[in-house]
């Protein structure tokens, strides 16, 4: 597998890259050149420089994973990969605390004219007066975002003892409160803040969240800190906003156009100081995203599941925990249930027993999905595209938890409608790790979901397990463990055998056509 590195990321993830495949670092990379080249590649790592559009996804032919950097993917086109069935994934957490400390220091340089001041005296002049600035202490911050970043920054100014307030409709009271903040709706924030600053992603809500209209509302001795995203507010606007006294002055990190034309009005403001897009640029973070990011590659690239993925459900890294042993068992439970199935298949029902049933195991199902539908089709189904192929061939998927089990401490159970019968295929967990199935169709059975299975029904009568191994072998497939499982009912029985190779169709037909063999399927683990 190969992977491309087209922005400057740390060392130390490329490194961890290079441990497990082969890595090219092309930097600035025009988009012609890109568009050639991506065919070639497994996996993209970018930063907010290479723009990943539609027409780089449509050519990436082999493409699975797109890895950011760092937390906004609006440089991606998430739709357009998500379709494709490529996973996009970020680095959310590592550049967090350098975006919070940066938007403080731009907060502080903003009310003490730092830059300016900076600036004009390496220039030979000595402006005491001019250059006087506001206090912190006392005033009331705005802060519009209240995620990893916006919080930290409602940390640090509580500490300097300003008021805080926030906006965020999906951050609850309760949240706000254990910060020790107020949530208020965005026009409250506009008349009382003398700061507002933005930590909030660039999408089509977000665009120009801040405009003329919104600044109209502020007080006019406002200043606004931008580390989030540029295209968050209209530049046009607030350059006016500042140019009228509407607003005093702004601190900017990041700009709707990267690098920012130098005819940019902000570009011309005394007001205004301005970083090229800085937030995220200390070692620490570089190496912490750099790391993160190649970690979530290389799980993306050996099909395990992400925490980061943000085209897929997030999942919390305490119900990952819980969940990550059983991701293998789901997925094989999924391909031994659908290979059981005759007929037209409807729906799927995942049932979780026991402990299980208490966290979030919707990527479980998930999995299992993906094991199911990887069997039958020939396009390659992930974690990304599964549900959504899933639900375009009219499969209903549905999920039944109860804490209650019977035998197991954990028990999931799979049940594949068709419009001929319904097959059921349980699992669980020996140990910590080892899947076992322990039930199919009702048998008591206990297999390990590997390699190749042959699953036979057959009248309970002496002689049945000889007459199929004697088949096996006569053709040079070795069985390496066996077993018969029965229901209450007699009469049928069924032999799970495992062999050490894929089994020929001309055998499995001698095998079917054995008298007293009610059927019998072959299941190829290795498929999946
Ligand atoms: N300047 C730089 O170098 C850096 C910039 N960033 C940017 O900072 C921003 C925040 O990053 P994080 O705090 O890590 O993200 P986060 O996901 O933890 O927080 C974003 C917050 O915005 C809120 N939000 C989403 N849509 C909203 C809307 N329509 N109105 C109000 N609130 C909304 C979410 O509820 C969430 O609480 C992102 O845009 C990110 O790309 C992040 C790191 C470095
Ligand atoms: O993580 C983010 O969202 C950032 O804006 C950082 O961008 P960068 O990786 O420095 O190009």
């Amino acid at each position: 597998m190969r992977i491309l590195v087209s922005d400057p990321v740390s060392a130390q993830g490329v490194e961890l890259l290079q441990k497990e495949y082969e890595v090219d670092v092309k930097i600035k990379l025009p988009i012609e050149e890109l568009i050639k080249i991506i065919p070639q590649y497994d996996a993209l790592v970018v930063r907010s420089e290479t723009k990943v559009t539609k027409a780089v996804i449509e050519a990436a032919a082999n493409l699975k994973v797109i890895g950011r950097a760092g937390v906004g993917v609006d440089n991606i086109d998430v739709e357009a990969a998500t379709q494709k069935g490529i996973i996009v994934l970020n680095a959310p957490e590592g550049n967090t605390i350098a975006a919070t400390e940066h938007t403080m220091a731009m907060m502080l340089a903003l009310a003490r004219n730092v830059p300016q001041a900076h600036a004009s005296l390496k220039n030979g002049q000595w402006l005491r007066s001019k250059l006087m600035g506001v206090e912190m202490r006392g005033k009331t911050l705005g802060i519009l975002g209240l995620g990893r970043i916006g919080s930290g920054v409602a940390k640090r100014a509580l500490a300097m003892e300003m008021n805080v307030v926030a906006y965020d409709p999906f951050i609850n009271a309760e949240q706000a409160a254990a910060i020790g903040i107020q949530l208020l709706e965005l026009d409250e924030i506009f008349p009382l803040a003398d700061f507002i600053t933005l930590h909030l992603p660039f999408t089509s809500e977000t665009k120009y969240l801040l405009n003329k209209e919104r600044f109209a509302k502020m007080k006019p001795s406002v200043r606004i800190i931008n580390c989030a995203r540029g295209g968050v507010i209209h530049e046009g606007d607030l350059a006016e906003a500042i140019e009228q006294g509407i607003v005093a002055g702004a601190a900017i990190d990041v700009f709707e156009k990267e690098p920012v034309n130098p005819e940019n009005p902000l570009l011309k403001l005394d007001q205004v100081i301005v970083t090229p897009h800085l937030g995220a640029s200390t070692a620490e973070a570089q190496v912490g995203v750099a790391v993160d990011v190649a970690k979530g590659i290389i799980a993306a690239l050996k099909g395990e599941p992400i925490a980061t993925a943000v085209n897929m459900a997030p999942i919390q890294s305490h119900v990952l925990e819980v969940i990550r042993p059983y991701f293998n068992l789901a997925e094989k439970m999924g391909c031994l249930a659908i290979n059981l199935a005759e007929g037209r298949i409807t729906a799927v029902d995942v049932e979780y027993n026991g402990e299980i049933s208490e966290v979030d195991t919707k990527m479980l199902t998930t999995a299992m999905i993906k094991g199911l539908l990887n069997s039958i089709l020939t396009e390659h189904i992930n974690y990304v595209n599964a549900p959504g192929v899933a639900k375009s061939r009219g499969i209903k998927i549905r999920e039944v938890k109860s804490k209650e089990t019977a035998n197991f401490a954990n028990l999931i159970t799979v049940r594949v409608y068709t419009d001929k019968k319904t097959h059921v295929v349980a699992g669980t967990l020996f140990g910590h790790e080892e899947g076992r199935i322990v039930m199919i169709d009702g048998y008591r059975v206990d297999v390990e979901p590997q390699g190749w299975l042959i699953v036979g029904l057959h009248l309970d009568r002496p002689g049945m397990i000889g007459y199929v191994g004697t088949i096996l072998g006569t053709d040079g497939i070795n069985i390496n463990s066996m077993q018969v499982g029965r229901t209450e009912v007699t009469g049928t029985n069924i032999m799970v055998m495992s062999v050490d190779s894929d089994v020929p169709a001309a055998t499995m037909l001698k095998i079917k056509a054995v008298d007293g063999i009610l059927g019998a399927k072959m299941i190829n683990f290795c498929v999946i």
